[in-house]
């Protein structure tokens, strides 16, 4: 196949150098003008081919509902460690302490963060469907009983920021080249799963070793990321150096994961990251990892194949692939059975 009859995102994707982390307007993303679209996804496919980061300015997500997802979380970690220990749960769902996850083999002494996870729940506590079957993530999730608004402000803010990240795979389908509805069907239950972290200060600690969440990637779709205002959030270029990724008032970071690698055979990168928190105060963060619907097949795109470029990934769904990180991640034996085996930090490892 000559270079001219290569689909398009194909003859696009030459990685270039990298050492910030752009910051993409979405004012337009809703806009009834397609060129304006066309416009926003070509910035999101430059993005996402080259640096598989950008912020996001102008999402449309009410900042009072990020304030007291804020606020409760603050509460939670600052309850005393029994407390937070009464919602250890047996997979990935409720409270995991300070050092229990390894992200990277070589931070030994595990990630200086705790975090809490909770998947899809409706507001309204019903009988039936309280939770979404989400896979190798299921099961109930697991609220602490204070601070009294935790759950509620989660949820609101959990449910704000699943329809903000259904909203945006219209413009990655507009930026692969994909009509814009090509996710519609495959995102109708999506797994996404949720994490609140703490990151303690790591006090008279330099050794680079010991990570706030130590080098990773992330294993669904893309990760909607709220940062405060403290910073330590670093991202992996081409040459191996270490970019900032420092807080930008107002915006998210949305970051590519290892989903969307395969699916678009390694178009769209799924960059490793990392972050650390050296500066004396507490820092607070919170990734939403968005996955498709978990029967979906992720098999590399036909349009993000060529006989240049082969199919990197055997066919496999997404329920498939989270399982086989989950098990690489947590081995055969349950993290609550062999304290050792840690963990691990859920969706991101
Ligand atoms: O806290 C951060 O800035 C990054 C968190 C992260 O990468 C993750 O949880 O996967
Ligand atoms: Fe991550």
């Amino acid at each position: 196949m000559s270079t001219t009859t290569l689909p398009p995102i194909i003859q696009a994707s030459k990685r270039s150098h990298f050492d910030s982390v752009p910051v993409i307007d979405f004012s337009n993303a809703k806009s009834q003008n397609i060129r304006e679209r066309l416009e926003l996804a070509n910035e999101i496919r430059e993005a996402c081919m080259n640096v598989g980061f950008f912020y996001i300015k102008n999402h449309g997500v009410d900042q009072n509902l990020i304030n007291e997802a804020r606020k409760n979380l603050e509460e939670f970690f600052a309850l005393p460690l029994e407390e937070k220990q009464k919602i250890i749960g047996e997979g990935i769902k409720g409270y995991s302490p300070l050092q229990s996850g390894k992200n990277d083999p070589y931070a030994s002494q595990g990630d200086m963060h705790e975090g809490f996870e909770f998947g899809w729940e409706d507001l309204e506590v019903t009988e039936a469907g309280k939770t979404r079957d989400d896979g190798v993530m299921s099961g109930d999730n697991l609220w602490p009983e204070q601070p009294r608004d935790f759950r509620k402000a989660a949820l609101v803010y959990y449910h704000a920021l699943i329809e903000f990240g259904l909203s945006i795979f219209p413009l990655f389908a507009l930026a692969l080249g994909l009509p814009e509805t090509f996710f519609d069907d495959k995102t109708t239950k999506p797994a996404a799963l949720m994490r609140m972290l703490h990151y303690p200060p790591q006090k008279g600690i330099t050794d680079n070793r010991v990570m706030g969440i130590g080098a990773h990637t992330d294993w669904e779709c893309f990760t909607l990321l709220w940062q405060d205002e403290i910073g330590g959030l670093q991202v992996l270029n081409q040459e191996n150096t270490w970019i900032d990724a420092p807080p930008i008032p107002g915006t998210f970071v949305l970051n590519i994961g290892d989903q969307f690698a395969r699916w678009t055979n390694d178009i769209f990168k799924s960059t490793v990251h990392r972050a650390s928190n050296k500066t004396g105060a507490r820092r607070y963060s919170i990734p939403l990892f968005f996955g498709v619907d978990y029967d979906v097949d992720i098999t590399p795109l036909d349009i993000c194949v060529s006989s240049e470029r082969p199919s990197k990934y055997p066919s496999v769904t997404a329920a498939e692939f989270v399982k086989s990180r989950f098990e690489e991640t947590y081995g055969k034996t349950k993290a609550h059975e062999d304290p050792a085996a840690g963990r691990v930090v859920a969706a991101s490892a």
